[in-house]
């Protein structure tokens, strides 16, 4: 019998693993349609951040994928394994930072889980104390730990450094991209910062009359220089959809 030429076959094109799918969402506050009809795909490990004017709906989209609020309709699919972390870090001035971390954790989550969490993101000798001795850097890493132990296949983030200084805030942003390479989770970071969101994601989404009106794949190697023409190009572009011309401080 003839022997059969070997033959090379391409591979089916697999799909990335969807963490968030979401399809027709709407949400209603009162008689405003805040959420009309939108859609979005995270693929797992993907950094995503979202962008948007004040009010347009942004915590509004993160509060259903956290499963903070049910009074939607359409299709919302996310992972079971999610955590967040808001503007403020929401610590129980009660329990120590290490209590804290692991509070609700199912299963009950022991004091050596907390401490490994508070070493990685840098305040493991915060541990035993409360609370109301923290920075706000500090009280921010501590939200991060609590967010990290319940090992996320998706991390939503609420304008996490919205509220330090500047410098505290470089740092943290730093610390972020570093639990997400390390962890590997799929991250949702919403902000207000422009810089923020193409320093940290693999894709921007603009969030306009209650849809996802634009999306942009930051295809920049990292760490980013915010000096690289790149950059400027892509922060650019995306001011021009949030309705902040270019060069300008006034409105379109
Ligand atoms: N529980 C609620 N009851 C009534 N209205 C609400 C409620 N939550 C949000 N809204 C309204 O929905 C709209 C969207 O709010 P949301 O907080 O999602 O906006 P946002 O884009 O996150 O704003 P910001 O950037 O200022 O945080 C706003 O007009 C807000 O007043």
């Amino acid at each position: 019998m003839k022997k059969a030429t070997p033959q090379v076959v391409p591979a089916p094109v697999i799909e990335p693993a969807a963490a968030v799918r979401v399809r027709g969402l709407s949400r209603r506050f009162g008689s405003r349609d805040v959420l009309q009809n939108l859609d979005v795909d995270i693929v797992a490990g993907e950094f995503v951040a979202l962008l948007g004017a004040s009010g347009c709906g942004k915590s509004t989209l993160l509060r259903i994928l956290a499963d903070l609020d049910r009074e939607f309709t359409g299709a919302v699919e996310v992972p079971q394994r999610r955590a967040v972390a808001f503007q403020a870090p929401r610590l129980l001035p009660w329990k120590t930072v290490w209590r804290n971390v692991v509070l609700g954790l199912p299963g009950g989550g022991g004091r050596k889980r907390a401490l490994e969490a508070l070493e990685e993101v840098g305040i493991g000798h915060r541990a035993e104390q409360w609370p109301k001795v923290l920075s706000g850097g500090e009280a921010q890493r501590a939200s991060l730990a609590r967010a990290l132990v319940r090992e996320p296949d998706l991390l939503l983030l609420d304008e996490p450094f919205a509220a330090l200084d500047a410098l505290t805030r470089i740092k943290a942003q730093e610390l972020v991209g570093e639990l997400w390479q390390r962890h590997g989770c799929a991250v949702l970071l919403v902000t207000h910062d422009v810089e923020e969101a193409v320093l940290l994601s693999d894709r921007v989404l603009v969030m306009k009359d209650g849809i996802i009106a634009h999306e942009e794949i930051i295809d920049l190697p990292r760490p980013r220089d915010v000096a690289d023409p790149a950059f400027a190009k892509i922060r650019g572009n995306l001011l021009d959809w949030l309705g902040v011309r270019h060069g300008t401080h006034g409105n379109s």
